[in-house]
Protein backbone atom coordinates (compact mmCIF):
# COMPACT_ATOMS: atom_id res chain seq x y z
CA UNK A 1 0.00 0.00 0.00
CA UNK A 2 1.55 3.70 -0.57
CA UNK A 3 0.36 5.95 1.40
CA UNK A 4 -0.17 8.91 0.17
CA UNK A 5 -0.78 11.36 3.40
CA UNK A 6 0.38 10.40 7.04
CA UNK A 7 0.32 11.72 10.73
CA UNK A 8 2.27 10.70 13.54
CA UNK A 9 1.37 11.27 17.14
CA UNK A 10 -0.13 14.93 15.85
CA UNK A 11 -1.40 16.78 18.68
CA UNK A 12 -3.10 19.98 18.81
CA UNK A 13 -4.10 22.56 21.70
CA UNK A 14 -5.26 26.15 21.15
CA UNK A 15 -5.21 28.50 23.91
CA UNK A 16 -8.57 31.02 24.75
CA UNK A 17 -8.50 33.03 27.44
CA UNK A 18 -5.06 31.56 29.01
CA UNK A 19 -6.84 28.28 28.92
CA UNK A 20 -5.28 24.83 27.27
CA UNK A 21 -8.11 23.64 24.82
CA UNK A 22 -6.80 20.09 23.64
CA UNK A 23 -8.74 19.54 20.01
CA UNK A 24 -6.56 16.34 19.33
CA UNK A 25 -4.59 13.72 20.83
CA UNK A 26 -1.60 12.00 19.39
CA UNK A 27 -3.75 11.04 16.12
CA UNK A 28 -2.36 8.23 13.39
CA UNK A 29 -3.72 7.86 10.26
CA UNK A 30 -2.53 6.47 7.50
CA UNK A 31 -4.49 7.08 4.07
CA UNK A 32 -3.86 5.06 0.74
CA UNK A 33 -3.45 6.52 -2.48
CA UNK A 34 -6.28 6.28 -4.50
CA UNK A 35 -8.19 5.40 -1.45
CA UNK A 36 -12.00 7.21 -0.23
CA UNK A 37 -11.64 7.20 3.54
CA UNK A 38 -15.09 8.84 5.31
CA UNK A 39 -14.01 10.25 8.60
CA UNK A 40 -17.28 9.76 11.01
CA UNK A 41 -16.94 11.73 14.52
CA UNK A 42 -19.35 12.98 16.09
CA UNK A 43 -19.48 17.08 16.90
CA UNK A 44 -16.53 18.35 18.07
CA UNK A 45 -14.52 15.67 18.37
CA UNK A 46 -11.65 17.13 16.30
CA UNK A 47 -12.29 16.34 12.38
CA UNK A 48 -12.18 19.93 10.61
CA UNK A 49 -9.12 20.65 13.37
CA UNK A 50 -7.60 17.36 11.55
CA UNK A 51 -8.28 18.46 7.95
CA UNK A 52 -6.98 21.73 8.65
CA UNK A 53 -3.78 20.57 10.25
CA UNK A 54 -4.21 17.66 6.85
CA UNK A 55 -4.56 20.79 4.61
CA UNK A 56 -1.55 22.80 6.59
CA UNK A 57 -3.64 25.44 7.47
CA UNK A 58 -2.53 24.80 10.71
CA UNK A 59 0.47 23.74 12.74
CA UNK A 60 0.49 20.80 15.29
CA UNK A 61 1.25 21.53 18.52
CA UNK A 62 3.52 18.46 18.13
CA UNK A 63 3.65 15.61 15.90
CA UNK A 64 3.40 15.55 11.93
CA UNK A 65 1.65 15.49 8.63
CA UNK A 66 3.57 13.48 5.73
CA UNK A 67 2.27 14.28 2.04
CA UNK A 68 4.34 11.79 0.18
CA UNK A 69 6.49 11.40 2.92
CA UNK A 70 7.34 15.36 3.01
CA UNK A 71 6.16 17.18 5.66
CA UNK A 72 3.46 19.35 5.49
CA UNK A 73 4.07 22.80 6.49
CA UNK A 74 1.74 24.90 4.41
CA UNK A 75 -1.04 23.98 1.74
CA UNK A 76 -0.22 22.23 -1.23
CA UNK A 77 -1.24 22.91 -4.77
CA UNK A 78 -1.87 19.13 -5.41
CA UNK A 79 -4.13 19.31 -2.43
CA UNK A 80 -7.83 20.30 -2.71
CA UNK A 81 -9.60 22.05 0.03
CA UNK A 82 -13.62 21.72 0.76
CA UNK A 83 -13.70 23.84 4.12
CA UNK A 84 -17.30 23.74 6.32
CA UNK A 85 -17.73 27.55 5.78
CA UNK A 86 -18.34 29.06 2.30
CA UNK A 87 -15.03 30.84 0.88
CA UNK A 88 -16.21 32.03 -2.47
CA UNK A 89 -15.00 35.38 -3.78
CA UNK A 90 -18.58 37.63 -3.19
CA UNK A 91 -17.15 39.76 -5.89
CA UNK A 92 -16.60 37.55 -8.46
CA UNK A 93 -19.20 35.29 -10.55
CA UNK A 94 -19.96 31.75 -10.07
CA UNK A 95 -17.84 31.14 -13.36
CA UNK A 96 -14.91 33.47 -12.04
CA UNK A 97 -14.75 32.23 -8.66
CA UNK A 98 -14.61 28.64 -10.37
CA UNK A 99 -11.86 29.94 -13.00
CA UNK A 100 -10.04 31.45 -9.90
CA UNK A 101 -7.40 28.50 -8.89
CA UNK A 102 -6.88 27.95 -13.03
CA UNK A 103 -5.79 31.85 -12.95
CA UNK A 104 -3.70 31.10 -10.34
CA UNK A 105 -1.68 28.66 -12.13
CA UNK A 106 -1.91 30.50 -15.13
CA UNK A 107 -3.89 28.69 -17.49
CA UNK A 108 -4.84 30.22 -20.69
CA UNK A 109 -8.44 31.72 -20.68
CA UNK A 110 -10.09 29.78 -23.29
CA UNK A 111 -8.51 26.92 -21.44
CA UNK A 112 -10.68 28.13 -18.08
CA UNK A 113 -13.11 29.07 -19.65
CA UNK A 114 -13.70 25.49 -21.16
CA UNK A 115 -13.37 23.65 -18.24
CA UNK A 116 -15.64 26.19 -15.56
CA UNK A 117 -18.09 25.22 -18.35
CA UNK A 118 -18.02 21.90 -17.88
CA UNK A 119 -18.06 22.13 -14.16
CA UNK A 120 -20.89 24.33 -14.18
CA UNK A 121 -23.16 21.83 -15.58
CA UNK A 122 -21.75 18.68 -13.55
CA UNK A 123 -22.56 20.36 -10.61
CA UNK A 124 -25.94 21.09 -11.89
CA UNK A 125 -25.93 24.98 -12.15
CA UNK A 126 -25.96 25.88 -15.77
CA UNK A 127 -27.38 28.87 -16.46
CA UNK A 128 -25.86 30.65 -13.08
CA UNK A 129 -22.68 31.09 -14.62
CA UNK A 130 -23.00 35.07 -14.41
CA UNK A 131 -25.05 34.94 -10.90
CA UNK A 132 -22.79 36.13 -7.69
CA UNK A 133 -22.44 34.22 -4.47
CA UNK A 134 -25.23 36.36 -2.77
CA UNK A 135 -27.57 35.35 -5.64
CA UNK A 136 -27.73 31.94 -5.30
CA UNK A 137 -29.19 29.58 -2.10
CA UNK A 138 -26.59 27.94 0.44
CA UNK A 139 -26.70 24.98 -1.54
CA UNK A 140 -25.76 26.25 -4.96
CA UNK A 141 -22.83 27.97 -3.57
CA UNK A 142 -21.73 24.62 -2.14
CA UNK A 143 -22.04 23.39 -5.37
CA UNK A 144 -19.91 26.20 -6.51
CA UNK A 145 -17.35 25.78 -4.27
CA UNK A 146 -17.00 21.73 -5.11
CA UNK A 147 -16.63 22.88 -8.85
CA UNK A 148 -13.97 25.50 -7.67
CA UNK A 149 -12.11 22.70 -6.03
CA UNK A 150 -11.76 20.29 -8.67
CA UNK A 151 -11.38 23.10 -11.23
CA UNK A 152 -7.54 22.12 -10.94
CA UNK A 153 -7.82 17.84 -10.42
CA UNK A 154 -6.30 18.07 -7.37
CA UNK A 155 -4.52 14.89 -6.56
CA UNK A 156 -5.84 14.87 -3.09
CA UNK A 157 -9.49 15.97 -2.06
CA UNK A 158 -10.10 16.86 1.78
CA UNK A 159 -13.73 17.65 2.15
CA UNK A 160 -15.60 19.12 5.07
CA UNK A 161 -19.01 17.85 5.76
CA UNK A 162 -19.58 19.37 2.36
CA UNK A 163 -23.28 17.95 1.76
CA UNK A 164 -24.72 18.53 5.27
CA UNK A 165 -26.89 21.70 4.90
CA UNK A 166 -28.58 20.50 1.18
CA UNK A 167 -31.64 18.82 0.71
CA UNK A 168 -31.69 15.17 0.92
CA UNK A 169 -32.49 14.92 -3.08
CA UNK A 170 -29.64 17.27 -4.04
CA UNK A 171 -27.20 15.47 -1.70
CA UNK A 172 -27.86 11.87 -2.98
CA UNK A 173 -27.07 13.75 -6.43
CA UNK A 174 -24.06 15.35 -5.48
CA UNK A 175 -22.46 12.36 -3.64
CA UNK A 176 -23.14 10.44 -6.45
CA UNK A 177 -21.69 12.93 -8.94
CA UNK A 178 -18.57 13.19 -6.10
CA UNK A 179 -18.24 9.14 -6.86
CA UNK A 180 -18.77 9.42 -10.53
CA UNK A 181 -15.90 12.30 -10.84
CA UNK A 182 -13.66 9.70 -8.53
CA UNK A 183 -14.23 6.14 -9.54
CA UNK A 184 -11.42 5.52 -11.85
CA UNK A 185 -9.73 9.05 -10.95
CA UNK A 186 -6.95 7.81 -8.98
CA UNK A 187 -7.53 10.44 -6.84
CA UNK A 188 -7.53 10.00 -3.03
CA UNK A 189 -9.94 11.43 -0.82
CA UNK A 190 -10.60 11.88 2.98
CA UNK A 191 -14.30 12.98 3.42
CA UNK A 192 -15.59 14.24 7.02
CA UNK A 193 -18.96 13.82 8.12
CA UNK A 194 -21.15 13.08 10.70
CA UNK A 195 -23.71 11.04 9.15
CA UNK A 196 -23.23 7.16 9.14
CA UNK A 197 -25.19 6.57 5.78
CA UNK A 198 -23.39 9.21 3.87
CA UNK A 199 -19.65 7.63 5.30
CA UNK A 200 -20.92 3.91 4.71
CA UNK A 201 -22.25 5.00 0.98
CA UNK A 202 -19.33 6.94 0.19
CA UNK A 203 -16.13 5.88 1.95
CA UNK A 204 -14.22 2.25 0.81
CA UNK A 205 -13.00 2.62 4.47
CA UNK A 206 -14.88 4.60 7.14
CA UNK A 207 -12.67 6.01 10.44
CA UNK A 208 -14.95 6.69 13.22
CA UNK A 209 -13.18 9.32 15.84
CA UNK A 210 -14.10 9.67 19.14
CA UNK A 211 -13.30 12.48 21.43
CA UNK A 212 -10.05 14.22 21.09
CA UNK A 213 -9.85 12.42 17.77
CA UNK A 214 -9.19 9.18 18.89
CA UNK A 215 -9.25 6.92 16.48
CA UNK A 216 -12.42 4.21 17.70
CA UNK A 217 -13.11 1.77 14.63
CA UNK A 218 -11.52 1.42 11.52
CA UNK A 219 -13.57 -0.25 9.00
CA UNK A 220 -12.79 -1.25 5.61
CA UNK A 221 -16.39 -1.04 3.87
CA UNK A 222 -16.47 -3.60 0.85
CA UNK A 223 -19.81 -3.07 -0.13
CA UNK A 224 -20.31 -3.15 -4.01
CA UNK A 225 -20.54 -0.06 -5.92
CA UNK A 226 -22.57 1.93 -7.11
CA UNK A 227 -24.27 2.35 -3.47
CA UNK A 228 -27.92 2.95 -3.68
CA UNK A 229 -29.23 4.70 -0.54
CA UNK A 230 -32.26 2.67 -1.02
CA UNK A 231 -30.89 -0.53 -1.73
CA UNK A 232 -28.41 -0.36 0.72
CA UNK A 233 -30.17 0.68 3.63
CA UNK A 234 -31.90 -2.98 3.30
CA UNK A 235 -28.81 -5.14 2.66
CA UNK A 236 -28.06 -6.73 5.74
CA UNK A 237 -24.09 -5.97 5.51
CA UNK A 238 -24.75 -2.15 5.39
CA UNK A 239 -27.31 -2.57 8.39
CA UNK A 240 -24.62 -4.70 10.15
CA UNK A 241 -21.74 -1.96 9.46
CA UNK A 242 -24.68 1.21 10.03
CA UNK A 243 -24.98 -0.47 13.44
CA UNK A 244 -21.10 -1.14 14.53
CA UNK A 245 -20.61 2.69 13.25
CA UNK A 246 -23.52 3.41 15.56
CA UNK A 247 -21.98 1.43 18.70
CA UNK A 248 -18.61 2.92 17.53
CA UNK A 249 -19.87 6.86 18.15
CA UNK A 250 -21.27 5.92 21.11
CA UNK A 251 -17.96 4.31 22.56
CA UNK A 252 -16.43 7.49 21.13
CA UNK A 253 -18.31 9.55 23.19
CA UNK A 254 -16.82 8.15 26.53
N1 LIG B 1 -9.56 28.09 16.89
C1 LIG B 1 -9.96 27.44 17.98
N2 LIG B 1 -9.76 27.96 19.20
C2 LIG B 1 -10.14 27.28 20.31
N3 LIG B 1 -10.73 26.08 20.30
C3 LIG B 1 -10.95 25.51 19.11
C4 LIG B 1 -10.58 26.15 17.89
N4 LIG B 1 -10.91 25.33 16.86
C5 LIG B 1 -11.48 24.24 17.41
N5 LIG B 1 -11.49 24.35 18.75
C6 LIG B 1 -12.00 23.34 19.70
O1 LIG B 1 -11.47 22.09 19.32
C7 LIG B 1 -12.44 21.06 19.46
C8 LIG B 1 -12.60 20.34 18.13
O2 LIG B 1 -13.19 21.23 17.18
P1 LIG B 1 -13.41 20.82 15.65
O3 LIG B 1 -13.97 22.02 14.96
O4 LIG B 1 -12.17 20.23 15.12
O5 LIG B 1 -14.51 19.69 15.80
P2 LIG B 1 -15.40 18.97 14.68
O6 LIG B 1 -15.36 17.51 14.98
O7 LIG B 1 -14.99 19.39 13.32
O8 LIG B 1 -16.84 19.53 15.00
P3 LIG B 1 -18.10 19.82 13.99
O9 LIG B 1 -18.55 18.47 13.47
O10 LIG B 1 -19.11 20.44 14.90
O11 LIG B 1 -17.61 20.73 12.92
C9 LIG B 1 -13.69 21.72 19.98
O12 LIG B 1 -13.71 21.56 21.37
C10 LIG B 1 -13.51 23.17 19.62
O13 LIG B 1 -14.15 24.00 20.53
Amino acid sequence: MTSVLKTRKLHKQFVKDDQGIVALRDFDLDVEQGGFVSVLGRSGCGKSTMLNLLAGLTTPTSGEVLYRDEPVTKPRIEVGYLTQSDTLMPWRTVRRNIEMPMELRGVPSSARRERADELIERVGLGGFDRHYPRELSGGMRRRVSLARMLACDPETLLMDEPFGALDAQLRHDLQKELLRLWQGSGQTVVFVTHDIEEALLLGDRVVVLGRLGRVVLDETVDLPRPRDPDESRVDPRFVSLHRKMTDALREGAR
